[in-house]
Order: structure tokens, then C-alpha cells, then sequence
């Protein structure tokens, strides 16, 4: 392996001079420069295994360039303020990392510290190793990065006494590790992996040279189809065609493009294989691509998990191969991969359509959809960055493109169309990250529970239609129903600036087209701005020039909605030019309905430099419904950027370590999950600060009784049994007891409604210390095999349970998110101070919610949580009633290979 093999870009913010050649400790010299993602990535690509007597770490299942006698020795050298680790692999260099000095004692790492949640991982080895090199060296603290949503692994570490420092903007959190003067053993670490994974995708979409393997000499097939669309997309790389069934002779030609019988024969090096074999033959493919060095597949081949368990173990192997060689794959059955980069022009998809070059990038599900949708895209002129329709995302998925789109400076618009979301606790956490730095817009289809294809993969969400929406717009995402929306509302954001506010101003000449744009403002929250300019149906350009000017100049505008409709004799372009020459450099959106378009018509465009339709373009509808829906949606996304009290309150009295043990040692008590009883509830959700008034069970009216004075009078006499909880024909299910004799009637009373307990060893009912009175709600979560956790917020009662009348967040939830699900609900008026009656201490509903959303993210083996009985009064919120269920988490873990040690 010679030097330079790898990608070396430096990170912004490392000074050039930390590069510098340096002596090793026996006697070799090495050039230090700070370590990049791609050492760190191509450090984690590898297997590693240890042997325990060295600090030797030996790889066996090696990138393609090392043989699996390769062994990596990390070297720590002192480099004036500087600690560095090198890492070699015979005399090769393959990695520097430095950590660095600040007085005697403190060092920093620049690394990425993978996923080690399983066994130990190599970023848990690297840290071992730099701790004991930070020993040696007589460094007693370094600091590292960790993500915020490791939660397990930052409870390790403050378990050992290690400091969690500070939070970033980003969600990276610093821990500083204070090196103990023994041994040190590190928990899970995961750092830096969103630049990892972007910076591994951007190199899968541009690719200098491009291998369609599967590459068929028949017109109409899929591997000719992909051929010829790299071929006329301009792609201005080198490009070859693989076919098994071709002479390996000088000058074979596949569509003018040449050819060979595999890969391993051409004689240039292949960044990207585009794969369209029989799935049988892929593998065998991989290992080629691999002796290669390609860096990257597009599998476009069906054959996968789509078709059953078969397929699913094919799919798991082609992934494993893939990642443990360093290569990434988007598919199987893929529809492929667009990137209009200058330079790159790349059309890797079955779609002979390519849009032009533009600032909208489009993650598609479906691929049955892309190619309309890309045609579609290409009539209304919008303008692509990159398009990814990664098929059964056995690799790449929509998450890892979102990594990729939140630093890819060619995208300013993202796309997505999903069918379902992947890993849910990380498709949050991701969206809200890059919907803060630019718009997402997702339409999500799945909502369906009848007439579903058989055998269709999608998990179906089991939330309420409705909520998919809300959840969405928690995370910033703009939700939509349909693809000529999804676009409607990308033609507007692509090209016209974001609303301050709400107010809108119409100028128009037609009456009928004004009363539906105002129908449709009134439904969707946007307000009018002082009255519609309305202008006669035979308004002139001139006419329509000092409307414009009046409403661009007025303050209390916002955005503006123009309506044209030309008469007979149609001086649509001077309008149009009017328009344009009013809205230029306003920072007021605009959008129009104009002449029946809807894409940016000429006379309304502002040209960049390939002839598209640059910022400041104005976007025409086809209606002014279609107008005025994507400026809605454009100002609730505005309005959700400008929020600034959006943060995750800290909890520091939660006992994360506490609530993990208790839920191990449950699950040993319980192998298959259960239930948990009072004693075992009260338990758990104290280690969230959570606590439950205390209720007894009670066999007997004495037993009652004697509780009854324990607690002292006032108490309550419950019914616990489910089946009675349910029923709305029955009385009350718990009574006020003042005194004895009260208990004794109530018990001789309720066990006559309720009937007798069948077991009699079993209580039926409980006492409970009577509670301030107040207003009952119900917080709890749900675990949605789509969204994944959902915490839930409602007022009890039948007839709010009837209508649904309940708010959803995906944890973890801003103080934002707590307070509007409490106002949210149609029936939170009750809350407020209704009739009379005093308002309820608000905060503590939030602080609930916090605590319960923590809980929640926590612990995934809670599968159920329900603070079913809140009753919240001015004076706090006093927990009556729960019920909680741990099961063993049998989700499979998404490891692949180059992500676990073995
Ligand atoms: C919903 C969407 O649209 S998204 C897209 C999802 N993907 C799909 O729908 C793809 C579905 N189709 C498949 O998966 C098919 O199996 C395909 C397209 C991969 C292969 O199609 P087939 O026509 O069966 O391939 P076939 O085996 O005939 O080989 C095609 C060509 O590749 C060549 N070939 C076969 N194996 C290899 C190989 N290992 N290496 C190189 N070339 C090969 C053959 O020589 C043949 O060339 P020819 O047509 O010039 O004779």
C-alpha cells in the first residue's frame, strides 16, 4: 500500500502546521498531519482483532489493498505540544491522529470513534490504546466527541467518573475523560459519524469512471437501458461496459462504450459498478469489484428481500461483502442514482429523463415512482442536484442521504419520498438537523390499512392519519399528500425566500380566482393583509405595476400573491415583466398564477448560469389554491426555523445506570417480558423522578379499613381489574372514603357491582391516599414500528378517547414540543381555567412529559408506558395510575460487518 492511496482532505479548522515530518520511537519517521474523516473512516472499515499480550491489532477481513496478514501497529509519538497516534500497517502509514496539549493535561481527540455497542469496536480499542498512551505520556484528561443520542454510552462514562462537558449546536456532545492512573476500559463511543457517512456518500456520487456490469448488447433490457443513460446523460468520465458474454480483444464495443467479460479486466481503476446481474450472480460480482477497488455499488438487480427470507439472507451477505471491502451499495433493486454536478452529469438510473442541473435534491422510495416523477421534475423545468432511489436501502438509506444533503452545498431543497422511515429513533434526530439548515419536504405514503398489496414491505404506522403530519412538523419536515404538492411547494422554496410572517397580500384580476385564494388562506392559517388589490379583469400592465409596488413597499406584508388571468387580448408578457421588475430584490416571497403554468415562465425567470431558473425566479401555479398551499406550507416552515426556545431540558436528577440495571435484572426475572406490578412501577419510574401516589391492595372490607386509617382518612377505594376500567356503563371504579363506616359500605357496594374476585388470593381493589382533586389527563408512549417511540398526551375521559382528542411527539421532546402538546388538544381549555374553574400548573404536565420522553429513549425494552390516571391541579400534577411492560428488545441491530469486531 503506497501513501496517498486514500482521500486526505483536511476538516476546516486544522492549521496547516500541524503537518510535520516526525522521528518514531524506534526509529522511523513518519509525516504527521491530523487525522481526516477518510483515515478515520477507512480505519473503522476494517475487522480488527486483538491480541491481547501486544498493542498489536491484526486485520482479517482487510481492505482490498492489505492482505490479511496485515498487521496495524499504533505508534504514539510526543510532537512539541502535540501528542500524535499514528497508525501503520507494515511500513505504511495509514492514519495519524493528534490529540493535543493544553497545559500538562489536556488532550483532545480527533477521531472517529465508531459504534461499539456490541463487543468491543475498533473506536473503543483506539480509545483504550490513547488512554494508555495519554497514561504513559503523563496526560491525565483528553476530550472526545460523542453523539447525544448515545445515551448508554454517556451513562458508562459517568458511571466511570468520566465529566460529560458540553453540548454543541449540532447535538455533539464533549466528553472528557479523566485517565485514571490504572486501567481504563471504555464504554460505547460513537463520534463524527454524520461527516463520516456524508463524506462516504459524496464519493459514491462522483465517481470519475463508471463500470455498468450486466451491460446487455439487447435494446429494451435493463442493463442496455442503464447503459445508454450514462452514456447520453454526458457523463464525462470514462465508462465501461461489463459483459460476460464479450471477447476480451481491444476495441469491443457495447452502445459505442467500451467493453469487457468482467470487471477485473479493464484496464483503468472503477469508482462506481452499476450492477444488473441475476441476484444470484451479484456476489460474485462484489469480490470483483472488490479485487477492483471500486469504491462504490449501485445493485439495481431485483431478487432481495423484496421476495421473502431467501432473499433477505442474499441481501445480508451482498451487504456484508460490500461494507467489509470499504464499498458502499445503494439497492438492491435500485432504480439508481442522478448527480448533475458540473463535472459529473452522472445518470446511473433507468430513467432516460435527466433534469437539469439545479438546487433540489430527491430521495424516492419507490422506484416504480421515480421515473414519472423525474419526468414529471423535467416538465415543470425544477432543477436536480443529486436523485437517489436507493431501492431496499440494505445499505444506504434516506437517513444517510439527509447526512449527506445537510453539508452538500449543491442541495439547498431536499425531496423525500418514503414509504416508511427506516431507522425511526435516528430519522428524527437526522431531519430535525438538516430541516434547521435547509427546507425538507417529505410526502409519506403508507397510511393505508385496507386493500395493501400483499407482500408489500412497508410497515405500516399505526398512528392516527393525522398525526403523521404533526410528527413530521416537529421535526421541521414539510409534510405533503401528493407529488404535484410535493413539487409545488419545492418550485417555491427553490426559488423564493422564506416568509417573515403570515400575512399575505393578493393582487388580482379576477374576483372568482381571489375568493379561492382567500378560501384557502382562511383553511391553512395564513392571514390577508389588508384588502386584496382587485383589479379589473382587463388591468393593465401599468395597473398592475402600482399594486405591486404598493404591496411590496408595505411593512405589513409578508408575501404576495399575484393572480393573472389575461383577457382575449392577452398582454401577458408585460405583465409578467412588471412582476418580475416589482419583486426583484425583495425578500418578500411571491408566488402566481400566470397563464396557467406551473413551472417559472420565462418572463418570470431570472436565468443562472445553465440556463435555469434561478433564486428569484417566481414560481406559477396552476391555481391559487396550489399557490397559496405551498406558501402555507413555506411559512409554517419559516415560523418552525425562527423558533428559538427549542431545547431538551437536562433532567439531572434521572438515574439512566438505575433504570437500565432494573430493567436487566427484570427482564431476568421475567426472560419473555411482562407486566410490572405496583411495586416494580413505582420503582422503575423513580429512577425518572417520576413518583406514583402509593396504592395498596387490599383482600377484605377490614384489610381496607385498617390501610384506610394507616394512610389516614381521606382515601380512595379503587377497582383495579381492566375489564372495568374499559366500561362507561358502569359507576364510578373508585369512591371517596371519609371515615369506617364509609369504607365498609363502599367495599359491600363496589364488590356487589364489580362482583367478587375469582381469585380470591388476587385483590380487586386497592386504597390510595385521596389526592388533590383536579383535571385528569393521560401521558403515554407508543411504540410505532414506523416512527418508532411516540409519546402521547390527552385529557381522560370517554369522550376525548372517542374523538381522538390526543397530541403526539416523537421523542425527545424541546420545551417547545412539551408545550404545545399540552395546548394542542381540542379539549385543553380545562387546563387553562375554564368557566371559573382555577387554571393547573402547566409545567408540571411538561416536566411529565420530559420525563417520560427520557424515559422513553432511554430504555428501549419499555415497550409500554401509561401515566394512565394524571390528576393536575394549580398546586402540581400528582400521578395515580400506571402501567408499564418490559419485553426483550428483539429488534435486529442494523451491524454490518466493517461495524462490529468479531
Ligand atoms: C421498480 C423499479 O423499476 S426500480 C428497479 C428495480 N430493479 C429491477 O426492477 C430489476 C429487475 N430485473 C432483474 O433483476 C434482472 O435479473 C436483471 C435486469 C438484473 C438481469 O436481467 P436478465 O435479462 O435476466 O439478465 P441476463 O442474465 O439475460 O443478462 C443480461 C446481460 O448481462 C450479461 N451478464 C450476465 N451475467 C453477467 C455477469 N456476471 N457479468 C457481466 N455480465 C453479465 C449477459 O451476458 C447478458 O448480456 P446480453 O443481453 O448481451 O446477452
Amino acid at each position: 500500500m503506497t501513501k496517498g492511496q486514500y482521500d486526505h482532505e483536511l476538516p476546516d479548522g486544522y492549521p496547516a502546521e500541524y503537518e510535520a515530518d516526525v522521528v518514531l520511537r524506534d526509529g522511523a519517521t513518519a509525516h504527521l498531519r491530523p487525522i481526516t474523516p477518510s483515515d478515520a473512516e477507512l480505519l473503522v472499515a476494517f475487522y480488527a482483532r486483538v491480541s491481547e499480550q501486544s498493542k498489536y491489532y491484526r486485520f482479517f477481513a482487510p481492505y482490498p489493498q492489505l492482505s490479511d496478514r496485515d498487521v496495524a501497529r499504533f505508534t504514539t509519538v510526543d510532537y512539541h505540544d502535540r501528542l500524535a497516534l499514528i497508525v501503520t500497517v507494515g511500513d505504511e502509514m495509514i492514519g495519524v491522529g493528534r490529540y493535543e496539549r493544553t497545559g500538562r493535561s489536556t488532550a483532545e481527540v480527533a477521531f472517529l470513534i465508531e459504534d461499539a455497542h456490541q463487543g468491543r469496536g475498533l473506536g473503543q480499542l483506539l480509545l483504550e490504546h490513547l488512554a494508555q498512551a495519554a497514561r504513559e505520556n503523563g496526560i491525565h484528561r483528553f476530550v472526545a466527541e460523542v453523539l447525544p443520542d448515545n445515551r448508554k454510552m454517556i451513562t458508562v462514562f459517568a458511571e466511570a467518573g468520566y465529566k460529560v462537558a458540553r453540548e454543541f449546536e449540532d447535538g455533539v456532545i464533549m466528553v472528557e475523560f479523566d485517565i485514571a492512573p490504572t486501567d481504563t476500559s471504555f464504554g460505547v463511543m460513537q463520534a463524527r459519524e454524520q461527516r463520516s457517512e456524508a463524506l462516504s456518500i459524496a464519493r459514491l456520487l462522483t465517481p470519475s469512471s463508471v463500470a455498468v456490469i450486466g451491460a446487455s448488447r439487447r435494446q429494451g433490457t435493463i442493463g442496455n437501458a442503464l447503459l445508454r443513460n450514462l452514456r447520453d446523460g454526458g457523463f464525462p468520465g470514462r465508462l465501461y461496459a461489463v459483459n460476460t458474454d464479450t471477447q476480451a480483444m481491444p476495441g469491443t464495443e457495447i452502445e459505442g462504450v467500451p467493453a469487457y467479460p468482467t470487471i477485473r479486466e479493464v484496464s483503468d481503476t472503477v469508482d462506481l459498478a452499476v450492477v444488473a446481474v441475476k441476484a444470484e450472480m451479484v456476489a460474485d460480482v462484489v469480490l470483483d469489484c472488490a479485487a477492483k477497488g471500486v469504491r462504490g455499488l449501485v445493485v439495481v438487480s431485483s431478487g432481495f428481500a423484496e421476495i421473502g427470507d431467501e432473499g433477505r439472507k442474499r441481501q445480508r451477505y451482498l451487504v456484508g461483502l460490500a461494507r467489509s471491502y470499504g464499498m458502499r451499495v445503494i439497492g438492491p433493486n435500485a432504480l439508481g442514482v442522478i448527480n448533475t454536478a458540473d463535472g459529473v452529469s452522472l445518470n446511473a438510473t433507468l430513467s432516460p429523463l435527466m433534469p437539469s442541473k439545479g438546487r433540489v435534491a430527491f430521495f424516492c422510495q419507490s422506484g416504480a415512482l421515480g421515473v414519472p416523477i423525474l419526468a414529471d421534475m423535467v416538465g415543470r423545468g425544477l432543477g436536480l442536484s443529486t436523485f437517489v432511489s436507493a431501492g431496499n436501502r440494505a445499505d444506504v438509506s434516506g437517513n444517510d442521504l439527509m447526512q449527506f444533503w445537510y453539508s452538500d452545498e449543491a442541495t439547498e431543497v431536499v425531496l423525500l419520498y418514503l414509504e416508511s422511515l427506516g431507522n425511526p429513533r435516528k430519522f428524527s434526530r437526522v431531519a430535525r438537523r438538516l430541516a434547521g439548515r435547509k427546507p425538507v419536504i417529505a410526502l409519506k405514503s403508507g397510511r393505508a390499512t385496507q386493500g395493501v398489496p400483499v407482500g408489500q414491505m412497508v410497515r405500516r404506522s399505526q398512528l392516527p392519519p393525522a398525526t403523521i403530519e404533526s410528527l413530521f412538523r416537529q421535526s421541521g419536515l414539510i409534510g405533503v399528500d401528493t407529488t404535484g404538492e410535493l413539487f409545488d411547494v419545492a418550485q417555491l422554496l427553490a426559488h423564493q425566500p422564506l416568509p417573515k410572517g403570515r400575512r399575505v397580500a393578493i393582487v388580482s384580476n379576477s374576483d372568482a380566482l381571489t375568493l379561492l385564494a382567500l378560501d384557502t388562506m382562511a383553511g391553512c392559517g395564513l392571514d390577508v393583509a389588508g384588502d386584496p388589490h382587485n383589479l379589473s379583469p382587463d388591468a393593465t400592465a401599468s395597473d398592475f405595476g402600482v399594486a405591486l409596488s404598493e404591496v411590496f413597499a408595505d411593512d405589513r406584508v409578508h408575501s404576495v400573491v399575484v393572480i393573472y388571468t389575461p383577457p382575449v387580448q392577452s398582454n401577458g408578457a408585460e405583465v409578467a415583466q412588471v412582476l418580475a421588475a416589482a419583486a426583484a430584490g425583495s425578500d418578500k416571497p411571491v408566488v402566481s398564477t400566470f397563464l396557467a403554468s406551473r413551472s417559472v415562465p420565462a418572463e418570470l425567470r431570472v436565468p443562472d448560469e445553465d440556463g435555469g431558473a434561478a433564486r428569484g425566479s417566481i414560481p406559477s401555479f396552476l391555481n391559487p389554491q396550489y399557490a397559496v398551499g405551498a406558501l402555507a406550507k413555506a411559512t409554517q416552515y419559516a415560523e418552525w426555523r425562527r423558533r428559538s426556545d427549542s431545547r431538551i431540558p437536562d433532567l439531572p436528577d434521572v438515574d439512566t445506570a438505575g433504570g437500565e440495571d432494573f430493567v436487566a435484572e427484570f427482564l431476568q426475572r421475567h426472560p419473555g417480558g411482562a407486566d410490572l406490578d405496583e411495586a416494580d412501577r413505582q420503582r422503575l419510574l423513580s429512577f425518572y423522578g417520576i413518583t406514583v401516589l402509593p396504592a395498596f391492595p387490599v383482600l377484605s372490607a377490614d384489610e381496607a379499613v385498617d390501610r384506610a386509617a394507616d394512610l389516614g382518612f381521606e382515601v380512595i377505594l379503587k377497582a383495579t381489574a381492566e375489564q372495568w376500567r374499559m366500561r362507561p356503563d358502569l359507576a364510578d371504579i373508585w369512591r371517596h372514603i371519609h371515615d369506617e363506616d364509609d369504607m365498609r359500605a363502599a367495599w359491600a357496594e363496589m364488590t356487589q357491582t364489580f362482583g367478587v374476585a375469582s381469585d380470591p388470593g388476587r385483590a380487586q381493589f386497592v386504597v390510595q391516599k385521596m389526592a388533590p382533586p383536579g383535571v385528569p389527563v393521560v401521558i403515554s408512549t407508543i411504540e410505532d414500528v414506523s416512527f418508532g417511540p411516540v409519546v402521547t398526551f390527552g385529557l381522560s375521559g370517554v369522550a376525548t378517547d372517542l374523538l381522538g382528542d390526543r397530541s403526539y411527539r416523537m421523542p425527545p421532546l424541546t420545551t417547545r414540543d412539551a408545550a404545545e402538546m399540552v395546548r394542542e388538544v381540542k379539549a385543553s381549555p380545562l387546563l387553562y381555567g375554564y368557566r371559573g374553574s382555577d387554571p393547573v400548573d402547566i409545567s408540571a404536565i411538561e416536566n411529565l412529559l420530559h420525563r417520560v420522553s427520557r424515559l422513553t429513549l432511554d430504555l428501549e425494552e419499555v415497550v409500554r408506558l401509561d401515566l394512565r390516571s394524571v390528576l393536575v391541579s394549580a398546586q402540581g400534577a400528582c400521578v395515580l395510575d400506571t402501567r408499564v411492560r418490559i419485553a426483550p428488545n428483539e429488534k435486529p441491530r442494523q451491524d454490518t460487518p466493517a461495524r462490529r469486531l468479531t
